[in-house]
């Protein structure tokens, strides 16, 4: 499968989940390392429509040649996360959950004691997970370095205040099935009181 037929698939699927509303949402993967070079999905498009055409390469700072395609807005910030922590994919998504999560624990959200935080590469018992939040904003170098101050190698995601969720993976498929879990653990830690958990 090329870079575009895995990108245009893997928006599909979460275009269906309701992820991408409103041509939200981004996606993209490293197609080199040295220097770092990646595929990312084209700006402003419906996500759940896209064809294996709408995908546009970029270097680390999120910059094409491409005379036609017009990357993603946030194409730098998936180069900064990419550069940082070595993933091989990183997936973005408006997904509510996150957003309320990231409104509720500006601090950052801690969750802890579930079984699904195995799916994010974590233990279910005896570990705390603290998934970081940084301020929105347009600059995508201003939100890579608030990226870069929190980053910690054994937590894959961001969360973007009052914009989104970010995660990360060695590829489309490990970055989709942490993603589908965080997304479960975040929409259980903020829709049960603390209370209860
Ligand atoms: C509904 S607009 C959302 C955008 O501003 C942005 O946050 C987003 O996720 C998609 O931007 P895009 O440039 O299409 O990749
Ligand atoms: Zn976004």
């Amino acid at each position: 499968m090329t870079p575009g037929e895995a990108l245009a698939a893997e928006c599909a699927r979460y275009a269906a989940m309701g992820w991408m509303r409103g041509t939200s949402g981004n996606l993209s993967v490293v197609v080199d390392r040295d220097p770092l070079r990646l595929a990312v999905t084209v700006s402003g498009k419906d996500k759940g429509e896209l064809t294996p055409d709408d995908v546009v390469l970029v270097d680390a700072g999120g910059n094409t040649d491409d005379p036609v395609r017009v990357p993603s807005a946030e194409a730098a910030l998936h180069g900064r996360i990419a550069a940082v922590s070595g993933a091989g994919a990183v997936v973005h998504v408006h997904a509510l959950a996150p957003v309320v999560a990231a409104e509720r624990w500006p601090g950052g959200v801690e969750l802890r004691d579930l079984e699904m935080l195995k799916g994010f590469g974590r233990r279910a018992h005896d570990d705390v997970v603290v998934i970081p939040v940084v301020p929105n904003g347009q600059d995508m170098g201003v939100l890579g370095d608030a990226f870069e101050e929190g980053f910690r190698p054994d937590v894959p995601a961001l969360l973007v205040a009052r914009h989104g969720v970010y995660v990360w993976g060695d590829d489309l498929y490990q970055a989709r099935h942490r993603l589908e879990c965080l997304e479960w653990l975040l929409r259980f830690t903020v829709e049960v009181p603390s209370s209860r958990r």
